[in-house]
């Protein structure tokens, strides 16, 4: 029998631990941590999303600022709204929801936020503390800061191990695969160009899959014994589901995460635990 891995449970220890952390930082500093969470448009992915995480905040006592600009905001309004939030004192962390409406360019914006507010760690500053493996020294990416979590929480062993990473994207898979290297498995990263994904997901022992495509994986493509970790998140006729084909792939497997329930609350914890981090850090401990 696979162990379920349980975001629900694991988020739910992290977050009262912060709560507590975050009561002795405001009885220390006067004001808790703060995070400014800026949407752009009226994606309802996105504003569930941006509801979640100031909901969040406010249970473990983080202060937040929502910042809802029109689908119309220009470049340049959006970075200089970056800008002012960079400036302001009373801010720690500082996030752009993603996707931006058409015509808006992610990178650029969060090129703006100074990487000691970026809590979502996309700054290339961040991106290349990650790669280098100095996570002390800066704000790491919360999708997989929540998966390696996983690990952490489960003893669920790396070094040595076969690793693939399903998905190259920036937010996840890039900066997945670099914390799986600085934890000395092998790594295959793999993505939607690669030829017969089957022969390097059969050789995983820990199978790592963030592509968006509902029901990817099937039982037949992961080994025997594999832990399974499933970031993709789809709506299909109304159910969210992950990429892993859940039912089949769990007979088979040690471990795996479930969609909803897995990943998905750990980002939104992370992004918490990063927002007290900055504030800790930009207040020098
Ligand atoms: N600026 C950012 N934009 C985006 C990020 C991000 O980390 N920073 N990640 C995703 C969306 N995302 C957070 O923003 C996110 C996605 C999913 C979940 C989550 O808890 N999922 C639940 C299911 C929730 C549901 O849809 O009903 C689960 O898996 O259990 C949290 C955060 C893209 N944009
Ligand atoms: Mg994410």
């Amino acid at each position: 029998m696979a162990v379920i891995l349980d975001g629900k449970a694991l988020s739910k220890k992290i977050r009262n631990s912060l709560k507590n952390e975050v009561k002795e930082l405001k009885e220390k500093f006067g004001r808790p941590p703060s995070l400014a969470v800026v949407l752009v448009g009226n994606n309802p992915a996105s504003e569930i999303y941006v509801r979640n995480k100031i909901k969040a905040c406010s249970e473990v006592g983080i202060d937040s600022i929502d910042r809802r600009l029109p689908e119309t905001v220009t470049q340049e309004e959006l970075n200089s709204i970056v800008k002012e939030l960079n400036e302001d004192p009373n801010v720690d962390g500082i996030i752009v929801q993603l996707p931006l409406p058409n015509g808006l360019s992610c990178r650029e914006v969060v090129n703006y936020i100074s990487p000691e507010k970026d809590v979502d760690g996309f700054h290339p500053v961040n991106v290349g503390k990650c790669t280098l493996g100095l996570y002390d020294q800066g704000l790491m990416p919360c999708t997989p800061a929540g998966v390696m979590k996983f690990f952490e929480e489960y003893n669920i062993p790396l070094q040595g191990k076969n690793a693939v990473m399903v998905g190259h994207s920036n937010i996840v898979g890039k900066p997945l695969a670099n914390m799986l290297i600085n934890a000395n498995a092998t790594v295959s990263v793999c993505h939607v160009y690669t030829k017969d994904l089957s022969h390097y997901t059969r050789y995983a022992d820990v199978l790592c899959v963030a592509t968006g495509v509902p029901g990817l994986i099937k039982a037949d493509m992961v080994k025997e014994g594999a832990v399974v970790i499933d970031i993709g998140i789809s709506r299909v006729n109304g159910k969210i589901v992950g990429d892993v084909d859940f039912e089949g792939v769990k007979e088979k497997v040690s471990a795996i995460t479930p969609v909803p329930g897995g990943v998905g609350p750990m980002t939104i914890t992370m992004l918490l635990y990063n927002t007290v981090k900055a504030f800790k850090m930009r207040n020098g401990i």
